[in-house]
This record gives structure tokens, sequence and C-alpha cells, in this order.
């Protein structure tokens, strides 16, 4: 008989929709068990109230959102608005007893280096920077470079990446490790389903306004996953260029998903080449795959999913000496975009197998 190691796990946040996601999985984990569940203002209701797609944990009542509730489990995921995960990061730190447990932050308060982006975007003290929970991000030096997820081996703190940001990661980052593209004129178009913004009520997601709509916003380089992009593909590249990213997300009328269209100039004008170069690097990553030629990503076959499709060509009338490249990537923003990326790398973190508990099989229609 296999004997298994079942590790504890807290969620904060887990009347969200992350945090209902990051549960929905876990439930689905064989290696650990579900303990403390808190939220803000839904503390003292029943959790089936908040997540009824979650009927095992229908009866479980929401506890507040404090360190010592939250302290004493071997993992902790903070799905909280940004800017409270910082503080709570330091209390837990503070309240454990040695190490302490494996934090993990779905916000965003810990995924940039820049003391000075963070500032520019968020508008607030910056809290630190965690390892980074993207295992499939190219990183290190030139003559060290490898794949995120060696640094998240034994990692005791990972802020999981924002969804958009994984979503053009994941699309670009063969050419730009390559060097076959100019990383200093990346345009980014994204259409992003309603999830993403959370739970909490403002006028542009009432249904009135959402359904039947799409609706651009964080237009004009005002976006806070502009300078998350920017530090991943210089993770990923050897190029003294910048990368320099116009993103322009647009709101479609869906719950889940994300379809990122991310175009750059080619240095090179060889479409063999270029599919050559996106299937060598994503042929062995678990939950990245490029589609067969001619076949484009779609939100809807990944809804639910860890995978993101990726798919990319090369339109040589569009200008530049070898035209540009369009490469498409299509996730779950709550699955391979949040809480996906998050038990993929608690997976790595606590010496598990990667994909562990991470469903690759989506619905349909
Ligand atoms: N949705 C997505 O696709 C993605 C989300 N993320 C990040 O995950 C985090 C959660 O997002 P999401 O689930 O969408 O947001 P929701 O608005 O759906 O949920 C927020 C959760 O945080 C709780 N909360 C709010 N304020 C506080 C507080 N002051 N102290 C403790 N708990 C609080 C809420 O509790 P209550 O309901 O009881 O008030 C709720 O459980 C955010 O940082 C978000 O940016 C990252 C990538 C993608
Ligand atoms: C529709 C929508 O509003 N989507 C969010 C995605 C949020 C996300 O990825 O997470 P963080 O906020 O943690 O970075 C956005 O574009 O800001």
């Amino acid at each position: 008989m296999v004997m298994r190691v079942s590790f504890s796990v807290a969620v904060a946040g887990a009347s969200g929709y992350a945090g209902g996601e990051v549960l929905r999985l876990l439930l689905n984990h064989p290696d650990v068990r579900i303990g403390a569940l808190t939220a803000h203002s839904s503390a003292g209701d029943r959790l089936g109230v908040h997540q009824p797609h979650l009927p095992a944990l229908a009866d479980r009542v929401i506890e507040p959102t404090s360190a010592g509730t939250l302290a004493g489990h071997d993992v902790v995921v903070l799905a909280l608005p940004h800017g409270a995960s910082g503080e709570l990061a330091d209390a837990l730190s503070a309240h454990a007893e040695g190490a302490g447990p494996l934090i993990i932050d779905c916000g965003a308060d810990h995924r940039l280096i820049s003391a000075e982006d963070w500032q520019r975007f968020y508008g607030s003290d910056h809290a630190g920077t965690w390892p980074y929970g993207m295992p499939e991000l190219l990183t290190g030096s030139p003559e060290a470079a490898h794949r995120q997820r060696e640094d998240l081996r034994g990692a005791r703190r990972i802020a999981v990446p924002g969804c958009n940001a994984t979503a053009v990661t994941l699309a670009l980052q063969p050419g730009v490790a390559a060097e076959i593209i100019d990383p200093g004129d990346i345009v980014a178009a994204l259409a992003v389903g309603y999830s993403g913004a959370g739970k909490s009520l403002k006028p542009h997601l009432l249904a009135s306004e959402a359904a039947g709509n799409l609706q651009p916003y964080g237009v004009g380089g005002t976006h806070r996953h502009i300078p998350e992009i920017a530090q991943n593909l210089r993770s990923a590249s050897n190029s003294a260029i910048a990368p320099r990213i116009s993103f322009t997300p647009m709101l479609a009328p869906v719950s889940r998903g994300i379809l990122a269209t991310v175009t750059a100039p080619l240095t090179v004008g060889d479409a063999n080449l270029v599919r050559q170069v996106w299937t060598e690097h994503w042929e062995h990553e678990p939950f990245v795959d490029l589609l067969p030629a001619g076949t484009w990503p779609s939100t809807a076959a990944v809804s639910g999913t860890n995978r993101a499709t990726v798919q990319v060509a090369l339109d040589s009338g569009a200008g530049g000496a070898h035209g540009r490249v369009v490469a498409m990537c299509a996730l779950d923003n709550l699955g391979k975009g949040t809480a996906g990326a998050a038990i993929q790398s608690m997976n790595l973190a606590l010496g598990l197998p990667e994909t562990t508990g991470l469903p690759t099989t989506g619905v349909a229609p």
C-alpha cells in the first residue's frame, strides 16, 4: 500500500472567485486536506452560500481572516484583493513557529521585482518580491538559463502571476528566448472574461452592461500587468533591447477565459523556423500545448483546466523587413491564470509531482 502524506491547506478569500477555484482544485487533489476557510464581509456565512458549486464544503463556516486562524497549516493560499496580502503575510510569518506555512499569494503584492514599477502602477508601498509561480518561465543568466520550476522546488513563498501576464508570456516567450523577434515593439490585444475582475460590484460589470457587449479597459499603457509582462520577457531574453509592450485588454461577455493575440517584428522571414522555435520551446511542458498548424486557441476548450493553448503564424505583409509574428494563447483566467498556477507551484514547493490534481480535460460545448 502506498502511504501518502496529507498537507493541510487554508484558503483566505474563500468566498471569492479565485478562492473558489483553488478550493475546487484542492477537493480533487489526493495529497491535501482543506483546513480553515476565511474571508471578510462573508465571515459567519456557510461556504455554500458563496460557492454553490462546491457541495462537499457547503456546510463549512467562513471565518474572519487573521494570522491566528491561518497559522498552523502546512500551506496558506491568499486570494485577497491587492494590498491585503502583504500585511497578512508579514503577520503570518511573525505568528508562525519555525519556517511557518508555505504561503501562496494569488494577488499581485509580491510579483514585481522593481519597487519603482510597483509604486508607479499600484500607487502604494512595495511589499517585496517572492519566487514567481510560473514554472514555464525561462530565467537565470545566459550561462545558467533554466525554467522557473527549478526555483519553485522547496520554495516557502510563491507569488502567483497575473492571468493576462501569463497569457502574453506563454504566447511570446519562445520568440523572445530564441531572439527571432524585436522585443522593443510588442503589441498585445486581449479578450478577457468577466470573472477576472472578481466578485465585487462595479457598474460596468452589471449584466445589463456586460451582456452582448465588448468593453476596453486599462487602455494607453495603464494596465498593471505591463511591468509584469516586461519583467517576464526580460527574464526570458538575452537581448540588450528592453521589452516594450503596447497592451490593450477588452472585456468579452464570457465568464472565464483569456485570448491573447501578441505581435512583434520578426528578425527572420522563415515560417518553418518560427514554427520549429515554438514547437521545441513548448514540447516538454505538461500544461502548454502548441496546437497543430492551422488550428486556433479558443477559451472554451481550456475552460476549467490548467491548460494553455498556443498558436503562432507569420504575417509577412505586416511591415518590417520580415513581417510580424502573430502568437496567440488561450487560457482560463481562473485555471492556469490563477488557481491552477497556484496548485502547480504548490506541488513543486511541496516536492509532489507537478501535475498532481490539475485537469487538462475541459468541458464542451
Ligand atoms: N479572478 C481572477 O481571474 C484572478 C484573480 N487574481 C487575484 O486573486 C485575488 C482574488 O481575486 P478574486 O477572487 O477575483 O476576487 P473576489 O472579489 O472574487 O474575492 C475577494 C476575496 O477576498 C476577500 N476579502 C476582501 N477584502 C478583504 C480583506 N480586507 N481581508 C480579507 N479578505 C478580504 C473577500 O471576502 P468577502 O467576500 O467575505 O468580502 C473575497 O473572499 C486578487 O488579488 C486578484 O487580483 C489573480 C489572477 C486572476
Ligand atoms: C477582467 C479583469 O478585470 N481582469 C483583471 C485580471 C486580474 C488578474 O489577473 O489578477 P491581478 O489583479 O491579481 O493582477 C485585470 O485585467 O486587471
